[in-house]
């Protein structure tokens, strides 16, 4: 049987227009074509200012694309995110499309628990089940029970990545976008999150991520996708 396509880019091209300099334009992505299918874990690759981190924030409608589609398999219809309203949006996102960035953007005062909780309260499981699951989550990425009560605003680099992890996986999502979510992780936390993601891919996620450190990527690609910055105009 053939994995199912989840995501794909059509013509996709992004120019950002740079209002404090006159107007002037600065082309990142032309032509990006791209098919993920489920099961698959594909990484970006090429060097820094080719555009890899605009392109997820694209597909992930934070930024709004110039040309082209994105396609998204969402609730058992295609749907292009480009076009899509902010309603479908977040839907998408809550539902389809997970997104893991470097940096876990802290909620004031609410307790990690919670935040790794919330996407699970977001999708209707219980609040017993998710404290539950979340507490699950966070002992596999070692960050211990007595900073579980407290917000994550003053944790380490680390502890921060890894409970920006811990939300960003914990509710099982058809396609996950990952830009360079273990930068600052130990061998063993990285070591963790490869696992967490084999498992996704195994229950079906298709994965479209960014992993600088070599190791990691060679342990969670299935294949790669080279991209190269484009040339001035
Ligand atoms: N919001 C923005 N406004 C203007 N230019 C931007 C914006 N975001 C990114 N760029 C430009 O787009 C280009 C690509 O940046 P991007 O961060 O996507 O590259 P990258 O391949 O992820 O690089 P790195 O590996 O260093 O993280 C850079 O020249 C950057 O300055």
């Amino acid at each position: 049987m053939t994995a199912a396509l989840m995501l794909e880019l059509r013509d996709l091209g992004k120019t950002f227009e740079l209002h404090q300099q006159h107007g002037a334009h600065l082309e990142v992505l032309r032509d990006v074509n791209l098919c993920l299918h489920e099961g698959e874990c594909v990484v970006l690759a090429g060097p820094s200012g080719a555009g890899k981190s605009t392109l997820l924030r694209v597909i992930y409608a934070n930024y709004r694309l110039s040309l082209g589609a994105v396609y998204v398999r969402h609730a058992g219809r295609w749907l292009d995110l480009a076009r899509a309203t902010p309603h479908e949006v977040i839907d998408v996102r809550r539902h389809t499309l997970g997104y893991v960035s470097q940096f876990l953007r802290v909620i004031p005062r609410v307790p990690t628990l919670d935040i790794v909780a919330e996407p699970l309260l977001h999708i209707g499981v219980n609040a017993q089940e998710a404290r539950d699951r979340a507490a699950a989550m966070l002992r596999r990425l070692n960050i211990p029970k007595r900073l579980w009560p407290l917000p994550p605003g003053t944790f380490s680099g680390g502890e921060q990545q890894r409970v920006n992890i811990a939300r960003g996986l914990i509710a099982p999502r058809p396609i996950l976008l990952l830009d360079e979510p273990t930068a600052s992780l130990d061998a063993g936390n990285r070591a963790v999150v490869a696992e967490l993601l084999a498992e996704a891919r195994a229950a079906g996620s298709a994965v479209l991520g960014i992993f600088h450190d070599e190791s990691m990527r060679d342990q969670v690609a299935t294949r790669l996708f080279p991209m190269q910055a484009l040339e001035a105009a």
